[in-house]
Parts: structure tokens; sequence; C-alpha cells
């Protein structure tokens, strides 16, 4: 199929591949050459820049997610991020409300689209780039097929551009021109009856429900030696593990530990971290999952699930498999109905033996004006929210 707007993109055609060169495909611009007005809108629409801080307006742009954001294949479920998950996400180390980019009813009134972008060191195949993580592209369900989407895009590039900023990483559901890598994604059940009730699962052939409910049932506590809550005297500590581990990854972050500090400290109902201390005290292992409950669409008894997500994970004394089976656990004990992980990093190691389940579709991974050879799920080691 033609991508009208995606052909006119520094992004690799389709079919294309790339040798072991990489490097940008639009020729070098500085910000002087970034054009200084933003670009135009379509008549009745006006940009603003969010300010997640002023509380009416995070209300505006969880209203927005809440009713316009993705959705699974069969428009069972949609995203349902959190106010203060959305400030986490939004507000790293160096963050720019410039990135915060909001499209409005002319005249300051409904917010009826969304883009946003934040400042993350990437190094992808040895090279080191400064980029931005692009995320939450909303339109307004009533607006769609109005080209506001390729706006937003253009719109939040010119921005990026203009803080010298010339690559960017982004994930979505669906094929674009075109993926560096394609991701499956797994679910490991842990309320069975409740996701068979909504039927986000269904009850295996020769299964009862009882037999299910066994079958997916964990412990109470962990079973590693030493797991507690991370806390902010561990960082400096878990920043060593989680630089360490990510450079064996072809595509990872390069984390300061401010950053770690910010992505990984545990923020109740947003992101949950647990350290391994062994006999000596030392901190020797960490898992993280992160909060991202789903509206549940037209039921009567169940109105959101959830569900937990992968996050960093570096197990250095134990099988990974074992620390994220406590990871199960902890997820477990606080209530979490589902803990979801995509075939990235090492993740491949326990999904099957942890019954993580195979889900419907695949998380496709893009970068913007780079041009790379394509990465298998192993090779990433980036998790976007
Ligand atoms: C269960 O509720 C859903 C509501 C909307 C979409 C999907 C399917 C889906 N698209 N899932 C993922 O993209 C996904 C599955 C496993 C791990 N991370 C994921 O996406 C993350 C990372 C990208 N931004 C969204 C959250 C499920």
């Amino acid at each position: 199929r033609e991508h009208l707007f995606w052909d006119t993109q520094p992004v690799p055609s389709m079919g294309s591949e790339y040798g072991q060169d990489s490097g940008p495909l639009d020729e070098l611009r500085t910000v002087d050459d970034v054009r200084a007005e933003p670009y135009p809108l379509p008549d009745k629409f006006e940009w603003c820049t969010c300010n997640v801080d002023d509380d009416k307006e995070i209300d505006e742009i969880y209203t927005l997610l809440t009713e316009n954001y993705v959705e699974d294949d069969d428009s069972m479920f949609r995203f349902d991020y959190s106010i203060h998950f959305l400030r986490w996400a939004l507000k790293p180390p160096e963050f720019l409300r410039s990135w915060h980019l909001g499209v409005r009813v002319q005249g300051g009134g409904k917010l009826v689209g969304f883009i946003t972008g934040i400042p993350a060191k990437i190094r992808v195949f040895e090279k080191s780039i400064q980029m931005a993580e692009i995320n939450f592209l909303c339109v307004h369900k009533r607006l769609r097929s109005k080209r506001l989407a390729p706006v937003l895009i253009k719109e939040i590039t010119r921005r990026v551009n203009r803080e010298n900023v010339w690559q960017a990483v982004y994930t979505a559901g669906v094929v674009l021109p075109r993926p560096i890598s394609e991701c499956r994604y797994w679910h490991r059940s842990l309320n069975p009856k409740k996701l068979i009730e909504v039927g986000f699962s269904h009850l295996g052939a020769r299964m009862t429900m009882a037999r299910t409910i066994k079958l997916y049932k964990v412990p109470d506590m962990p079973q590693l030696p030493g797991m507690r809550e991370m806390k902010k005297e561990d960082v400096p500590r878990v920043h060593g593990l989680v630089l360490n581990y990510l450079r064996k990854f072809t595509l990872h972050p390069e984390f300061t530990p401010e950053e770690v500090e910010h992505w990984m400290l545990p923020r109740p109902g947003v992101v949950y971290c647990y350290v391994r201390e062994n006999e000596k005290g030392e901190v020797t292992d960490v898992c993280s999952f992160y909060s991202l409950p789903s509206s549940i669409l037209g039921h009567a008894k169940h109105n959101t699930l959830k569900a937990a997500y992968s996050y960093w994970n570096v197990a250095s004394t134990v099988p990974l498999q074992d620390l994220m089976y406590d990871a199960l656990i902890l997820a477990k004990q606080q209530d979490f109905d589902v803990f979801n992980a995509l075939d990235i990093m090492e993740n491949e190691s326990f999904l099957k033996e942890l019954k993580f389940g195979i889900g419907d579709g695949y998380l496709q991974y893009y970068l913007y004006n780079w041009k790379c050879p394509r990465i298998e799920p192993r090779g990433i080691g980036l998790v976007l929210l």
C-alpha cells in the first residue's frame, strides 16, 4: 500500500535492507535550517504546548487518551494511562515542555490531538546518538482521517530539530516504513478467572476453571532470599548493574544515574522495582515493572484490566527465570491481573517456562532518520512506555 505521508519522510522504504553501514538518511542540517514557525493546522484548530504540571491540563490529556488512545485489535481494551503515570513518563531529567504538544479547537477549546517527545541517549550498532523518544500520538476518534497525525508528527519533528536533535525512536502496533525490529508480546495470567471473564484469555481445551486457577497460582512471597523494594540509596549500584547489562544489546539507552533514579525508583501505582540484597548486603540483581491498566470496553462487571509490564531486569547472581518468577509473585502481591513482556532482551529464556502465553499482535520498533540493519528482538534493549 502507498504511504502518502511516510514516503515523504527520512525513514527506510518498506523493502530496504542496509548492510553494516549505519547513518542518517537526511542531509545534515543545522538548527538555523529548521523553519522557525509551527506548521499550519487545518482551519478551526490551533497548537498548544501542554503543561503536565497543571491539574486542569493533565486531566485533559488523561481524558483524551483514556477515550481515544490505542486499543487492542478487537477493540475490547484501551490503554488507560493514569495521571501519575503520565507525569512520570513525560518529566524525566532534561525534559522539554515544548515537546509536550497538543492540538486544540481554536480559542483554547477542547484538546483533540497530542504527541510527545522526551530526550534520550540511545546507542545503536556502537553509535551513541541523542534522540527523542516519541510517544502518545493520539487524535480524537471524531477527527480521524483529517490528516492531523502527519501534521502532529511534522510539528514535533520541527520542535525536536530546533533543539539540534535529528533522530527519534518510537514503537507502534502497526507496520509503517519500516520497522527496525518486529517484537511479539506475551502475557502471564495472574488472575485467570477475571482474564477469562473479560475475554482477555480463554479456558484451555480440556481445562476447567479450577484447574486453570491452580495452573497459574504463584506463592504469596518471593522465593529468592533478600528481595526488597529498591530505595534511593540503591541508585548508584542499580545504575551500574543496568548500564553494564544493557551494553550487550544492539539498541539500548545509555542512562545517567539521575535517569536510573527517575525511571526505577518505585512510585505507587506507576512503577515497581525490587532489588536482591545478598548475605553481604550487596545489591546483586534487580527487577522492575510498570503499571499500565486498560479500560475494558463495554463489560458489565469489570471496568479495568490491571496489567504489569516487564521493564528493566538484571539477574547477575541468579537465573533470570528465577528473578522473573519473583517479579510475577510481586506483581500478584500488588493485585495485577496479568504480567506482560516482549520477546526482547533475554526474555525468551523465561517466557515459556514461566507459563506466558503468546499475544495476538506485534510491537514494531522504529528509528526516524537513521538507516541501519534490522535487529532481532533479542538485540533490542529498549522498553518504551
Ligand atoms: C490489553 O489492553 C490492550 C490495550 C491496547 C492495546 C493492546 C495490545 C498492544 N498493543 N500491546 C502492546 O503494545 C504491548 C504489549 C506488551 C508490552 N508492551 C506493549 O506496549 C507498551 C509499549 C508501547 N506503548 C504501549 C505500551 C492491549
